[in-house]
């Protein structure tokens, strides 16, 4: 890789660091912190599904630290509304899937609106809200509950939400056509690391293959104590084991295009109306079809989340020095390094090196990870 490349990465890979520690900053202040006389009714420490997150009552409401940041929940009249679950954000126009059954097509009441421009989508797909019915199709979105399992992307110092209150992360690749890459997965396991969602490595077209040939990859990640499975659409192999892990879980789908994630979906829920894309044999690429994430239900209680605009995650927030933290194999041997900032790469007295040459660390792992903390594209 050209070096003035990977100076722009590394440049970016600072950024969003920065950008993050404002954004702190700026949940601190909002979340009182820094006093206020007017608003500061009461203070307390309540712990929600995502942890510990604090509360702070001011006129109409209250403040709340989620794992997202601060939102606000003013007080809704529980009577006059029906809870509901955002399968996608449009514009203003969020559809929820309320309680009732039904979608509505929501807009934001103001009050959270005018937060929005600093706290960010007050609304993100994903999201549990309350809902004021309106006619027969529509209502307002009068509060958001607080998040757990947030996936989001920071961009010109920005947080965006892709999407919040996932349990866990369906990685797809596939074991041929496209070819298996495996560096691709750990990208997407230190994506997962990071937001601390649980992933599932599913490789799919294993009909395609000898089976036998993937075990020196799979082994690697099942000792990590990571979740592989197989999967053949044609020949029906791990399908069954595969639906009951998403059974009433909501899961993030992610893979490149072309590895097999629609035809997947609509084997695992036919009332999924995915589109199903024919990969070009040309390029082995297929085509992106829509750009906004959503929430599909399943049979069995549980929703599928399909980026298809973003259908890969990446490392979006992630700074090299924050790499080898979230390589689970790597991890437990940074803190014997003689250097405190030691990169893992040209340094002497390594622990990591050390590690990967008496067989601790997988060789290829290795490099996937000297690639990533770099800025190297794949
Ligand atoms: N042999 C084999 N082919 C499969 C399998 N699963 C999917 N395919 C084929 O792979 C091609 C791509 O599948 P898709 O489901 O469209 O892939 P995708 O990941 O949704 O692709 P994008 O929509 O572009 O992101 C289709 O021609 C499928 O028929 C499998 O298990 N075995
Ligand atoms: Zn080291």
């Amino acid at each position: 890789m050209a070096k003035k490349k990977k100076g722009k990465l590394r440049a970016n890979f600072r950024k969003n660091h920065q950008s993050r520690a404002r954004n702190n900053d700026l949940t601190r202040r909002l979340s009182g912190d820094a006093e206020s006389a007017d608003d500061d009714v009461s203070r307390e420490r309540v712990s929600g599904k995502g942890g510990l997150t604090r509360k702070k009552t001011i006129a109409g409401g209250e403040i709340v630290e989620d794992a997202s940041g601060t939102i606000v929940l003013p007080e809704v009249d529980r009577d006059a509304c029906v809870e509901g679950r955002v399968l996608r954000v449009q514009g203003l126009v969020s559809t929820v899937l309320t309680e009732e059954g039904r979608t509505r097509a929501c807009a934001t009441r103001q009050l959270l609106k005018q937060l929005s421009t600093e706290l960010r989508h007050v609304v993100a797909a994903g999201d549990n809200v309350w809902v004021r019915p309106e006619g027969e199709g529509e209502g307002i979105i009068e509060r958001v509950e607080p998040r757990h399992g947030v996936l989001s992307r920071t961009s010109r110092g920005r947080r965006h939400l892709i999407v919040v209150n996932v349990d866990q992360v369906l990685i797809v690749v596939s074991a041929a056509q496209p070819r298996l890459k495996p560096n691709l997965i750990d990208r997407y396991l230190v994506t997962c690391e990071q937001a601390r969602l649980s992933p599932i490595i599913c490789i799919t077209k294993t009909d395609l293959v000898d089976r036998a040939d993937l075990m020196p990859i799979t082994g690697v990640y099942d000792q990590m104590g990571y979740d592989v499975r197989l999967v053949s659409v044609v020949d029906g192999q791990g399908v069954e084991e595969l639906r009951a892990s998403l059974a009433g879980k909501e899961t993030v789908l992610t893979g490149q295009s072309g590895v097999g994630k629609s035809t997947l979906l609509n084997l695992l829920d036919p009332g999924l109306a995915l589109r199903v894309q024919t990969v070009s044999a040309e390029s082995e690429k297929g085509r992106h079809t829509t750009t906004t994430a959503e929430l599909y239900p399943t049979a069995d209680g549980g929703y599928v989340v399909d980026t298809p605009g973003i259908r890969q995650l990446q490392l979006w927030d992630v700074i090299a020095e924050e790499v080898a933290g979230l390589f689970r194999d790597i991890r437990p041997f940074v803190s014997h390094c003689r250097y405190g900032d030691c990169t893992h790469t040209h340094e002497e007295f390594c622990a990591v090196k050390d590690a990967v040459a008496d067989g601790w660390i997988d060789t290829r792992r290795y490099e996937s990870y000297v690639q990533i903390q770099a800025g190297d594209e794949i």
